[in-house]
């Protein structure tokens, strides 16, 4: 649903001269970024730029010195939103079975049981989930866990997804698993996306743009499209449009990271 006020043509995410300094260290100052509905946006730096912290900020779970997020021109705590954090063992309620973590904060919106059981059943069925829902989150694997908290994400059927390094700690098949399910279940919604990582094959692949960012104190050092039909596979690597986004992103990096 359109939150109301909402008008198309309008950027999904602005964010307005932000300032943010930890213990006297300028990380941001008078930052400026604006996102459109429904991209998917990877963001990619050196070490210590303020990758988590922005997406923190925009999210709502860090304040900001000075400025401003506006979501659908609203603060966004009138959004809803997901987030998918890279510990998941952290992130998931132990004492929980499986299918309770993914129900959890259905708990908080004003639905009725039977819309409740629709979202849950409707978003199984678009990852085609084959596990047992209702093991505990100990009797899972690390990929089962994630996949967990990825869902519970997306229950909510939020309007922006942020998602800071969700494959990191799993293995090679078991990102590719993820990825595939996830970008699929992201161009059914159209949900904006801000996706934190440090595999840059990982952050192009998944990516509509590529949202470089410079050495602290962090500006945008370069924001490149990448157009490549989806679904994006192991394939879409080796595309000759991959591999030139990829080099330019990396001559950005590695201009900052050398400055
Ligand atoms: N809560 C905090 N208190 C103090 N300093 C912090 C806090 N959070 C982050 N920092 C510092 O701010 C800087 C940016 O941190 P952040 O985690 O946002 O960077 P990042 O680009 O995501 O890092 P990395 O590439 O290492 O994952 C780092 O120097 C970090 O130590």
């Amino acid at each position: 649903m359109m939150a109301p006020g909402h008008c198309e043509a309008s950027p999904h995410v602005i964010v307005r001269n932000l300032s943010k300094s930890f213990h006297g260290i300028e990380l941001y100052r008078d930052f400026n970024l604006t996102i459109e509905r429904g991209q998917f946006v990877s963001v990619f730096g050196p070490n210590g730029c303020g990758k988590s912290t922005l997406i923190n900020m925009i999210a709502g779970i860090l304040p900001m010195d000075a400025g401003s997020v506006l979501l659908d021109g609203r603060p966004i705590r009138e959004s809803v939103i997901g987030y998918v954090f890279q510990n998941y063992r952290e992130a998931v309620f132990p004492w929980l079975r499986a299918i309770d973590n993914i129900r959890y904060p259905l708990k908080f919106l004003d639905l009725s049981r039977g819309e409740r059981d629709a979202r849950v059943e409707r978003l199984l069925a678009s990852f085609d989930v084959r596990i047992d829902l209702a093991r505990y989150p100990y009797e899972l694997s690390g990929g089962q866990q994630q996949l967990i908290s990825i869902m519970r994400a997306l229950v909510v059927e939020p309007s922006i997804l942020f998602l800071d390094e969700p494959f990191s700690a799993l293995d090679y098949e078991t990102t590719l698993f993820l990825r595939d399910r996830l970008q699929r279940v992201l161009g059914e919604r159209r949900v904006t996306t801000l996706l934190v990582s440090h595999d840059l094959d990982e952050a192009v692949s998944m990516a509509d743009e590529v949202l470089l960012l410079t050495k602290r104190p962090t500006r945008v050092a370069g924001r490149l499209p990448f157009r490549a039909p989806r679904p994006r596979t192991a394939a879409t690597t080796i595309a000759p449009e991959f591999i030139q986004v990829k080099s330019e992103s990396l001559r950005i990096f590695q201009e900052e990271v050398r400055r």
